[in-house]
């Protein structure tokens, strides 16, 4: 086949595919290629990479130039995401040879060129949260984020050392923080598994605000499969913990995880934080309690950016109302002057300060501090968490 037709090729399966994707957008994109290249066995692998590759940075553009021809829409997003591409020989040759530059100079060349507008990549930016930067924060959509991982205390230095005998490349971004390029088969690595987490360095972040001591009881109320746990076990080992989650699979995959980190010493339990919790906790009082809430999970779009258009903006207010009255709940068990510390994955204030003003306003807790974290300057998630004390 020659370049071109295989090119042309490429993009009309994107077409088939994208046609596909729009009835089943309740699933991430991710899944959905696993199935798709399932049931298109034909397909070699250097298309399936090509087509996965030309499909993501189709959605890292959002909402921008939308009634462009699919191949001038692939071409845009791969000029802006991408640093070669065939398709932006093809349907774009006036640019091409500028693919190499800077993103500056690219957004430029395609605003002058082309119907891409950069403020129509992202429509929600009315709600980011205060101290965001707008642009910068859209930048980073086109660009996928990193892979981190965080070393277990007692292992930090065995784990880095076997990656560099593997040769795989990492940078240190603190003492237990590693960046690592998204695909690093860590899964090969013999001698490691439960010596390290695979953990975003915004989400190892938020365990700055934990400060739990030793003999305490915690409560993870939305322990899903264990991130924010195990952070708070590596940290203070001596807590009585409590995980417990809506969704009984996912905390059958926190028993994994937690067994492979050999720890034992945990309770668990089913809990709606949406009803009442004393039918389950009875009048059980924490001394510290995590609520990483369900949310929108705008600030980790640069892994799922097929969410900037599947994304409504009303659900925002459901995730608000839903948050607000979750930490309420949780407030209930909380013992006077202890800590609730409130993360989301989310960019959007709503979620974020309006929701601490909302809590603070019901009289219930006093604000310690709040803080953004600014993942996007750092190729990864970003998300806020809050240190709040029980009146
Ligand atoms: C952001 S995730 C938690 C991630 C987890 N803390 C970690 O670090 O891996 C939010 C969790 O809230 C759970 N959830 C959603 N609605 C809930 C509800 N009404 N009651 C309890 N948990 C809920 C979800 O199942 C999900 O696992």
């Amino acid at each position: 086949m020659t370049t071109e037709r295989r090119i042309n090729h490429q993009i009309r399966t994107v077409g088939r595919l994208l046609q596909e994707y729009d009835q089943q957008r309740h699933m991430p994109l991710a899944r959905f290629l696993t199935g798709f290249y399932k049931r298109n066995r034909q397909m070699g692998g250097n298309d399936r990479r090509t087509v996965s590759r030309l499909v993501y940075h189709y959605f890292r553009i959002g909402s921008a130039a939308p009634h462009a021809d699919l191949s001038v829409r692939l071409a845009i997003a791969e000029f802006l995401c991408g640093e070669d591409s065939a398709v932006v020989q093809q349907a774009l040759p006036e640019l091409y040879p500028a693919i190499g530059l800077p993103m500056e100079e690219k957004l430029a060349l395609l605003e002058k060129h082309t119907d891409f507008r950069l403020e129509d990549v992202f429509p929600f930016q009315a709600h980011l949260s205060a101290g965001i930067d707008g642009l910068d924060f859209v930048r980073s959509l086109f660009i996928q984020p990193d892979l981190f991982i965080r070393l277990r205390p007692t292992w930090a230095r065995e784990v880095q050392v076997r990656l560099t005998e593997e040769e795989i490349p990492y940078h240190v971004l603190d003492k237990f923080t590693l960046g690592l390029s998204n695909g690093a088969p860590l899964d090969r690595i013999g001698g490691i598994a439960g010596k390290y987490t695979v953990q975003d360095y915004s989400s190892q972040r938020t365990g700055d605000f934990f400060e739990a001591s030793n003999g305490e009881n915690w409560w993870d109320a939305t322990a899903g499969a264990g991130g924010k746990s195990l952070l708070l076990l590596d940290k203070q080992p001596g807590i009585n913990l409590l995980v417990s989650d809506i969704r009984p699979s996912i905390l059958r995959n926190l028993d994994e995880r937690f067994e492979e980190a050999g720890f034992k010493k945990y309770r668990q339990k089913i809990i709606d934080l949406t009803k009442d919790t004393a039918t389950i906790l009875g009048g059980e009082q924490f001394d510290g309690i995590i609520l990483d809430a369900p949310c929108s999970g705008s600030g980790t779009w640069g892994r799922t950016p097929e969410m900037i258009t599947s994304f409504r903006s009303d659900s925002i207010q459901q995730y608000s109302a839903i948050q607000r009255q979750i930490a309420e709940q949780v407030i209930k068990h909380l013992k006077p002057g202890k800590p609730l510390v409130y993360i989301t994955c989310s960019v959007f204030s709503e979620e974020n300060e309006q929701v601490i003003a909302y809590l603070q306003d019901t009289g219930s807790v006093e604000l310690e501090r709040m803080e953004l974290l600014h993942g996007y300057r750092h190729r990864a998630d970003s998300m806020f968490v809050a240190r709040l004390f029980k009146r």
